[in-house]
Order: structure tokens, then C-alpha cells, then sequence
């Protein structure tokens, strides 16, 4: 596959414009690949980004989606019961996922265990066994840590490969915290160690929805 790389940046004044302008982007996405493909696998992150997709639960989304040909996984998930506060599953489901017609089956939570290593593998198997045409040998496709500086320690992630094997991709901040990141990824700056997230490109298209305190540290020109 011819990787086409193409990166868009939408910086809007604030969070609630990001959440407006996100829903018919991700509907929009939504028809195209169901009428090309005959369904649409969403990989969610946690964090903020459940509550920024919340347009898609409301009018008119709520009725147009064809939610019934949604797939879910998640990107990053933590270690813990799905029932755990900090379960990236839980927040995705009481945010967004309990709001919206997507059938259970079709949702791909992590099967807990202890063991980050094997939920890690395990859910790596889910996968493999879904996209099997598109097996990548030799690379994981999720692996795991028991590190993490943000807790809790354990989770597991989808590698580079996987991730940039997404024909399009939505890296949606809305916060200040993260403005020194967004500005040394979309402007290049060299760091060591490199941010994870200036290795991310995504077949098709890459887009950026960034509100104003997560585009507050690009040069001036890109925040008018
Ligand atoms: O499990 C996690 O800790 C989250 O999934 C994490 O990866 C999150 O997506 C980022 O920290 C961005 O968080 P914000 O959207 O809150 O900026």
C-alpha cells in the first residue's frame, strides 16, 4: 500500500468547536468507508477524546450513523477489570458507547488477566484474527509495559505498524497541557527522545483538530 501521508491541521477557537466540527468528520468517514468497505473499525484512545466525540450521540448523528456496522478496539488501553475507574473501556462506555446503537459483539474491550504480557498477546490474537489478509510477520501488534509514568502502570498499545496501517487518523487535543507537543511535532522541532507522536502517519490522511490552548505554542501565523 502507497502511503499518501496527506496532514491537515483545524485549529478552532475552543473545545466545544472542536466537538462540533469532529462529529461529521468522524460521520462523514463513517459513510464513506461502510459504503466502500461495508464497515468501520474506530480505534479509540482515552483521555479527553470520549467526552470531544460526544456530538456523535446527539442529533442528527445519533440517527444517521449506520452505528450498526461500527466496530470498536482501543488503541491504548489500561491494564485493570473493565469495571475499574481507570478502564479506558469503561470511560468510552459511559461516554459515548452507551449512547449510541453499536451492537456488543461489534465492541472489542481487552479480556482482563493480571498479566499485561498476555493481555497484551491475547488481544493481539483478536486482531490478527479479524485482519487476517493484512498480517504484518515478525512485528507485534500490541505490546505491553508495566512502567507507565502515568498510572496506573500496566497497559498495554498498538504499535507503530498498526497504528499507521489506519487509512485516517484524528489526533484531537484540546488542552494546554499538551501545546509544547502539538508544536514540536507539527513543526518539527528535533528532540531526543523523539515524541510518539511525531511517528504517527496515516495512509490517507492525518488530521489535526486542535482548539486554541493546544495550538497556543505554533507560530502565530497558524493561529489566525
Ligand atoms: O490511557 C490513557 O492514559 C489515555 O488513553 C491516554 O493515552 C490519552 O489518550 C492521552 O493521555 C491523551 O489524553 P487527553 O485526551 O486527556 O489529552
Amino acid at each position: 500500500m502507497v502511503s499518501k501521508n496527506k496532514q491537515n491541521v483545524i485549529i478552532l477557537p475552543t473545545e466545544e468547536d472542536v466537538a462540533t466540527a469532529l462529529a461529521p468528520y468522524v460521520a462523514g468517514l463513517s459513510e464513506k468507508t461502510i459504503s466502500e468497505k461495508g464497515s468501520f473499525s474506530v480505534v479509540l484512545s482515552g483521555g479527553t477524546l470520549i467526552q470531544t466525540l460526544r456530538k456523535l450521540t446527539e442529533c442528527p448523528y445519533k440517527e444517521t450513523v449506520n452505528w450498526s456496522k461500527w466496530l470498536i478496539f482501543w488503541v491504548d488501553e489500561r491494564v485493570v477489570p473493565l469495571n475499574n475507574p481507570d478502564s479506558n473501556y469503561l470511560l468510552a462506555l459511559n461516554g459515548f458507547l452507551s449512547k449510541v446503537p453499536i451492537p456488543k459483539k461489534n465492541i472489542y474491550p481487552i479480556h482482563y488477566t493480571p498479566s499485561s504480557e498476555v493481555v497484551a498477546k491475547d488481544y493481539e490474537r483478536r486482531l490478527m484474527k479479524l485482519v487476517e489478509h493484512k498480517r504484518y510477520d515478525k512485528t507485534d501488534w500490541v505490546t505491553n509495559i508495566d512502567d507507565s509514568p502515568k498510572p496506573p502502570p500496566k497497559r498495554i498499545t498498538f504499535t507503530f505498524p498498526v497504528i499507521n496501517s489506519a487509512n485516517y487518523i484524528a489526533m484531537v487535543v484540546t488542552d494546554k497541557e499538551e501545546a509544547d507537543a502539538v508544536a514540536i511535532t507539527l513543526e518539527h522541532i528535533p528532540v531526543r527522545p523523539p515524541l510518539p507522536c511525531s511517528e504517527v502517519k496515516a495512509q490517507e490522511e492525518l488530521t489535526w483538530f486542535l482548539d486554541r490552548d493546544a495550538a497556543s505554542k505554533l507560530p502565530p501565523q497558524c493561529n489566525k
